[in-house]
């Protein structure tokens, strides 16, 4: 009998989290459910523990530990808490490859620690390349691991690429829906609202990629994932608005031909095709028909409106810290448009001042990150104070 693959999920709580579950849970003789970790989400984390049974849990909100503890005190499970904990359990010997499914820069530490102990990566925590790019796919070539794409436009980009690593890539196009805000004016966007933000009209995901949808930073930060994932220059990626999110991306050859991967707008496919690579299972996922779409439409994103995307552009062409900044910036903004302190506006106009405003630091260093995320943090709250 074949070894079943010891899965880890990072943020099992999440929209990645649960639906990475239900591909988990299809498949009861081929996985091995090891660890699920939430932040807060104490009472899913309880429920899915007593359904799944994994070795281990983690909830990183310290408060619930003893909660959560008591509560499955009858079952078999170690549980712990802290953000350090992440670091240490993604280390057991069972795991094969750890999903990183928790959201922003939470997401770097445990990776690292992960790709340290050797363990592949199915990669959902897109924030761990934009911030650390340079660093983590060093590590992880120097410790033998793959990172697989679970992102569903580099997971089109990886589909694609199966069987052609050996042919050089000309381009790629990253599609983007282009959100719920698509098509709006400058003064449509001024008075837009967290409710009508937080409609995505194609995903059903967790708020703060949903924000990032609208401000179109989401195709930003992809495009920053997809230098790293893939080894290109930013010439190299561009970006097309597809409303319908039909043609997840498209990989352009030096020959001219182009190769895209399509399908219905579901996550589980490559949540699914990231922990099994580069093997394809039978699943009855929802199937494309193709006259649920008679039309499919592409058009460019407007970056001038948008401003979030040129600013990826920007952070990717300095280099260094650039892209941490930004990234660290935007998580502030983002909570803070969240809970309602500041205009969608003032999410792009914040971003880029403190892009503006802080050093850039060259052939970073670990902690060179973890100190220009503070900084930059901290100049951006300042910026939210001073509106
Ligand atoms: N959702 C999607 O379809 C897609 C998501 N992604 C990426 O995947 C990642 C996850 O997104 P998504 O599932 O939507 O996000 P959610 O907000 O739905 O879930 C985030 C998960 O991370 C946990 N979490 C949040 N903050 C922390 C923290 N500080 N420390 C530890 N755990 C934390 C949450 O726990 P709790 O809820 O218990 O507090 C939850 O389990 C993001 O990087 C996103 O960009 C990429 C492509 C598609
Ligand atoms: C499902 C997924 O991968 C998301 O990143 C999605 O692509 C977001 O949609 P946008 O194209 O609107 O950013
Ligand atoms: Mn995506």
């Amino acid at each position: 009998m074949q070894k079943k693959t010891g899965v880890a999920i990072l943020g099992s709580t999440g929209s990645i989290g649960t639906q990475a579950l239900e591909v988990i849970e299809a498949y009861p003789d081929k996985f091995d459910l090891q660890v699920i970790t939430a932040g807060k989400n104490a009472a899913l984390l309880i429920e899915q523990a007593i359904r799944f049974q994994p070795n281990t849990v983690v909830i990183t909100d310290e408060s619930q530990y003893q909660y959560v503890k008591d509560t499955l005190w009858s079952h078999d499970i170690h549980v712990y808490c802290g953000e350090a904990a992440l670091c240490q359990v993604v280390e057991a010997t069972e795991i094969d490859v750890v999903l990183t499914a928790l959201v922003g820069y939470a997401g770097l530490k445990p990776t690292l620690h992960a790709i340290w102990a050797k363990k592949n990566i199915a990669l959902a925590n897109k924030e761990t390349l934009v911030v650390a790019g340079e660093l983590v796919t060093t590590e992880a070539q120097r410790n033998g691991v793959n990172i697989y794409p679970v992102d569903s436009e580099h997971s089109a980009i990886f589909q694609c690429l199966v069987g052609e690593f050996h042919n050089k890539i000309e381009k790629i196009y990253l599609t983007a829906s282009g959100g719920p805000f698509r098509g709006f004016t400058y003064e449509q966007l001024q008075i837009v609202t967290k409710a009508q933000a937080l409609k995505h009209p194609n995903w059903d995901m967790g708020a703060k990629i949903t924000i990032d949808s609208a401000t179109m930073m989401n195709k930003g930060l992809e495009v920053i994932e997809a230098k790293w994932l893939f080894g290109l220059k930013p010439e190299q990626i561009d970006v097309i608005v597809h409303p319908q999110s039909v043609i997840h991306s498209l990989v352009q050859f030096e020959d001219g031909a182009m190769k895209a991967q399509m399908g219905v707008p579901d996550m589980k496919l490559p949540i699914q095709f990231a922990l099994t690579y580069p093997n394809r299972w039978k699943t009855d996922f929802p199937r494309f028909n193709f006259m649920d779409y008679p039309q499919l439409t592409f058009q460019q994103p407007d970056r001038q409106l948008f401003k979030n995307l040129d600013l990826s552009y920007q952070a990717m062409e300095k280099g260094g810290t650039a892209a941490c900044t930004l990234n660290a910036a935007n998580e502030i903004t983002v909570q803070a448009f969240l809970e309602e302190k500041i205009g969608f506006l003032d999410i792009a106009a914040i971003n880029e001042r403190v892009m503006r405003d802080m050093p850039v630091v060259f052939n970073p260093t670990l902690d060179d990150y973890v100190r220009m995320d503070k900084e930059s943090r901290e100049l951006a709250v300042k910026n939210i104070s001073r509106l």
